[in-house]
C-alpha cells in the first residue's frame, strides 16, 4: 500500500510526516508515473490557483481527474478541498478544480491570513473527543449536494468538512496540529479499497 502526497506546492511535507508516523509508505507525487502507483492521495493546503496551474503544467490534471473518478481515496485539506470541489466561488480567472466532491466551496471565505483562527469541532465519525481545527485562509463549503455528506460544521452552521465515498475534504489543517484521526480515517479507506482489489 503506497500513499501519495501531491507535492506541487503547499504543506505536503507535513502531510507526509503524519502519514509516515501512522506507518504508511509515502511518496511525493509530481508526475503522472508517480500518481499511477499510489493507492491513495493527499492534496495538501497551499494555494489552489497555483496548484491548479502546476497540475496542468505538469500534465497531472487529467490523470488526477481520471483516478478520482475511478474511486481513488483522496483527502484534501484547505486548498486540497478546493481542488476536489465540483464548483469553486471566488476562484481567480481561469482557475479550474479537479472536482469529484459534490459541493460548492468559497475560497478565502474567512478573510485574510490575519483573520485565521482556531476552534474545536465535534466530528462524530472520528469519535467523541473534539477536533482542534486551525483555519488559515480556508474555504467554506457553501452547499453540499446530494452525493456528499457534511462531517463538521462551525457553531454558526457553516460546513467545514465533507465526505463522499472515498473522498474527504476539510477547510482546516489537521496535519499541523498533531491531530491524526483524519489521516487514520483516510488510511482506513485506502486499506479497505486495497484489500477489496
Ligand atoms: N491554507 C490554505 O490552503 C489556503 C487556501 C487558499 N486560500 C486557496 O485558495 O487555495
Amino acid at each position: 500500500m503506497t500513499v501519495g502526497v501531491l507535492a506541487l506546492q503547499g504543506d505536503f511535507r507535513e502531510h507526509a510526516d503524519v502519514l509516515r508516523t501512522l506507518g504508511a509508505d509515502v511518496i511525493h507525487v509530481r508526475r503522472p508515473e508517480e500518481l499511477a502507483v499510489v493507492d491513495g492521495l493527499v492534496i495538501p493546503g497551499g494555494e489552489s490557483s497555483v496548484m491548479d496551474k502546476l497540475a496542468r503544467a505538469f500534465g497531472l490534471a487529467e490523470p488526477l481527474r481520471a483516478r478520482i473518478r475511478s474511486g481513488l481515496p483522496v483527502y484534501g485539506t484547505c486548498a486540497g478541498l478546493i481542488m476536489l470541489a465540483d464548483s469553486v466561488l471566488d476562484a481567480i480567472v481561469g482557475q479550474e478544480s479537479l472536482g469529484g466532491l459534490d459541493v460548492v466551496v468559497r475560497r478565502n471565505a474567512f478573510g485574510s491570513q490575519t483573520q485565521s483562527f482556531e476552534t474545536d469541532l465535534d466530528i462524530p465519525v472520528l469519535g467523541a473527543d473534539p477536533v482542534h481545527a486551525v483555519f488559515i485562509r480556508g474555504p467554506v463549503v457553501e452547499s453540499v449536494g446530494p452525493a456528499a455528506t457534511a462531517l463538521a460544521t462551525l457553531a454558526d452552521g457553516r460546513v467545514v468538512a465533507v465526505e463522499q465515498g472515498n473522498l474527504l475534504g476539510t477547510s482546516f489543517h489537521p496535519e499541523i496540529t498533531g491531530e491524526y484521526r483524519f489521516h487514520e480515517y483516510f488510511l482506513s479507506k485506502v486499506r479497505a479499497r486495497t484489500l477489496a482489489a
